[in-house]
């Protein structure tokens, strides 16, 4: 699979979006973009019809976590938009993630990319130990989660670009790891915690980058984008 660059488009409003993306209007290298939660539940299907007729390509951030009855019917659903990716949280077990696949899969055996998440990249293994009570280390808890993943014949994980070598040491080369977490040398943080540059990204492995607020919030989001695209493309 050809590396990318995903944007994450956590904006509140079509109108926000639409003013995001003329910046990028001219520019030859047709950005790959995520539609997450905010956007989602703010506009419905109609933004993700909208986005895909100017010629993105489309991962639908949806995170499912429930009973796979309720994740299979979900998945029917979203089968019927144009998107090129969409997740659940591994954490949901191997019978929910083979639930989503069915779902997901159209009656001409067509479906878009599955992958699911393993740890939150906001989350701390201090926390997971306090908090959640999981005394499993964050990464190997991120390995079985991955492994999982693929015994339910999912696409990939996503995780921190930190662990996208061993992911696939794990699970294989061909097994994709879609990364957020990612921040330039000298970027805010913020709500992530294990993080790490676009160009370590691209050393460790990661098949695809998420940026957020990198770009989003960048004076020049077309320049911030470009970095992007320059460290991990190349
Ligand atoms: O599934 C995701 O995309 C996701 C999983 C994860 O573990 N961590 C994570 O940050 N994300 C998403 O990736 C994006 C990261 O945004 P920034 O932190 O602004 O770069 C957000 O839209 C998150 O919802």
């Amino acid at each position: 699979m050809q590396r990318d660059v995903i944007i994450a488009c956590d904006f509140k409003s079509a109108e926000d979006t639409f003013r995001f993306l003329d910046l990028f209007k001219d520019e030859e290298r047709k950005p790959f973009l995520k539609i997450g939660m905010e956007l989602f539940y703010a506009e419905g299907p109609s933004i993700v019809r909208e986005i895909k007729r100017r010629g993105h390509k489309i991962f639908l951030d949806l995170k499912l976590h429930d009973i796979p009855n309720t994740v299979k019917k979900a998945m029917a659903v979203l089968s019927r938009l144009d998107v090129d990716m969409c997740n659940v949280h591994a954490a949901g077990t191997i019978e929910m993630m083979k639930a989503a696949l069915e779902g997901l899969t159209r009656a001409d055996g067509t479906r878009p990319l599955l992958i699911a998440v393993t740890q939150l990249t906001s989350t701390s293994e201090e926390r997971m130990r306090s908090e959640l009570l999981i005394d499993a280390s964050i990464n190997d808890t991120i390995v079985k989660y991955a492994q999982n993943t693929r015994d339910a014949g999912l696409d990939g994980v996503v995780c921190s670009p930190l662990e996208a070598g061993m992911v696939h040491e794990a699970c294989g080369a061909g097994f994709l790891t879609v990364t957020p977490g990612v921040r330039f040398a000298d970027g805010d943080v913020a709500d992530q915690v294990r993080v790490t540059t676009p160009a370590r990204a691209r050393e460790i492995g990661s098949d695809f980058i998420v940026v957020g607020r990198p770009i989003t919030a960048a004076e020049d989001p077309v320049a911030a984008y470009r970095r992007c695209v320059a460290e991990f493309v190349g």
